[in-house]
């Protein structure tokens, strides 16, 4: 039976959803682990469950020989290399769309609290101060809305900004429909020095690293706001950190970090903080009963899909088999580079060793190719053993 590991907290709709299913060996735990600690932690699990904070490298991949699926319990797969996880032969998955609706109400919210900049009145009010004026708070209402990332979450973005009366642009690096009366800018200068309120959604990782940089801010209006809801890496924080103390613009809302606590025990530490006209939050833009209950589930049912059948569909790193339940007797997956000649030849091991193939289901991606192949026999060890052999088998396994 398969051990599946859940770190961070995942909600409990995944494990009560592997439950039904039949896994029972199931362990949960309420933090993120450091790279170090997974091998141990990991110790015969068939599949880890994950949110945004445990990094799982190529490094850790090599130590996690048993490890055949990993579960990102959140939208964002940049904390696992994708490629190294595909070479060992190991889909990931994700809930793309369960908690779009939760970081773009959030994003409404503060863009609205900064334009009203309800931070500093919150706390000076807190301080016992009566600080009742008007000067420099505005209506989001005929305000121009900077989109940058115009996918799932910054579309969204978009659409909630137009029912509360903002103007709506955007910048993507792929051709986007616009939805509602959103426009497009030609650049990402464009967009920065256009935008009251400027909001990132691109994904992590080395293409949108430090992508808002002091020249970047720069091109901002003095009275404009930034919101970051999508990766830590995606600002130059020493960079925004002087924008904000030097009233370059006139105030953020951070909900992602470069370095970000592991667990509730960590400090978190930023040079932001304490700044009255910035709102910080734990990385909580997805953080709602709803979205987590659903991604439980979403994902939870991507593993099950996998551990019992084999089949990938959304995983994305990995060649999309679309669910078939098994369809005889034994199911035999295997995942090989992807070269000529490897289906013929090992469909004449199942030729030779007597067996008839009653259904195959074949997909490939860039270097990897995945087959499905079912029997209406049991499988002898020696065939497995001969189409693990093969040179250019990555994994071959009965599921
Ligand atoms: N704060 C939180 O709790 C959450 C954060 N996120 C983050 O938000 C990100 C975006 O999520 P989705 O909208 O669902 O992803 P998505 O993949 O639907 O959209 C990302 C968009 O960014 C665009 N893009 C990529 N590189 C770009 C660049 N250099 N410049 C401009 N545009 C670029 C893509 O073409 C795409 O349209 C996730 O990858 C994740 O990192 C997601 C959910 C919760
Ligand atoms: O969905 C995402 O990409 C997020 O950033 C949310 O991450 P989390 O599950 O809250 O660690």
């Amino acid at each position: 039976m398969s051990r599946i590991v859940l770190l961070e907290k995942i909600h409990r709709s995944a494990a009560d959803h592997l439950k039904a299913a039949g896994f029972t060996d199931i362990v949960q735990l309420p933090t993120a682990l450091k790279p170090e600690e997974l091998p141990a932690a990991l110790d015969g699990a068939d599949a880890v469950g994950i949110r945004s904070a445990t990094q799982i490298r190529a490094a850790s991949l090599e130590k996690l020989s048993r490890l055949k699926a990993i579960g990102c319990f959140c939208i964002g797969t940049n904390q696992v290399d994708l490629t190294a996880a595909a070479a060992k032969g190991v889909p990931v998955f994700n809930a793309p769309f369960s908690n779009t609706r939760s970081v773009a109400e959030l994003v409404i919210a503060q863009a609205i609290l900064l334009l009203r900049r309800i931070p500093e009145k919150n706390m000076r009010t807190h301080r016992g101060q009566w600080d009742k004026s008007a000067a420099g708070a505005y209506e989001v209402r005929n305000k121009t809305l900077g989109i940058i990332g115009y996918g799932n979450i910054g579309a969204q973005v978009g659409i909630l900004a137009e029912a509360v009366g903002m103007r709506v642009n955007y910048y993507d690096v792929e051709s986007k429909l616009p939805l509602g009366n959103a426009r497009p800018a030609a650049s990402l200068d464009e967009l920065l020095a256009s935008a009251d309120v400027v909001t990132l959604h691109v994904p992590g990782g080395s293409s949108t690293e430090n992508m808002i940089t002091a020249p970047r801010l720069a091109v901002m209006k003095p009275s404009a706001v930034l919101i970051n809801a999508s990766r830590g890496g995606v600002v130059d924080i020493d960079a925004l950190d002087a924008a904000l103390r030097e009233k370059r613009i006139a105030g953020a809302a951070l909900d992602v970090f470069p370095k970000e606590p592991n667990n509730d025990k960590e400090e978190f530490i930023s040079p932001l903080r304490g700044l009255d006209n910035v709102i910080l939050t734990p990385h909580i833009g997805g953080s709602t009963e709803e979205a987590q209950e659903n991604i439980g589930r979403e994902v939870a049912e991507k593993l099950v899909r996998f551990l019992k059948a084999g089949t990938t569909r959304w995983a994305v790193n990995f060649p999309e088999i679309r669910h078939v339940e098994k369809e005889a007797q034994s199911r035999v997956l295997n995942v090989h580079r992807n070269e000529p000649g490897v289906i013929a030849r090992m469909n004449a091991d199942f030729a030779q060793a007597g067996l008839n193939i009653v259904a195959q289901h074949l997909q490939t991606k860039g270097a990897i190719g995945y087959v499905l192949t079912d029997v209406d026999a049991p499988i002898p060890p020696a065939l497995l053993q001969k189409l693990r052999a093969e040179p250019a088998t990555i994994r071959c396994e009965l599921v």
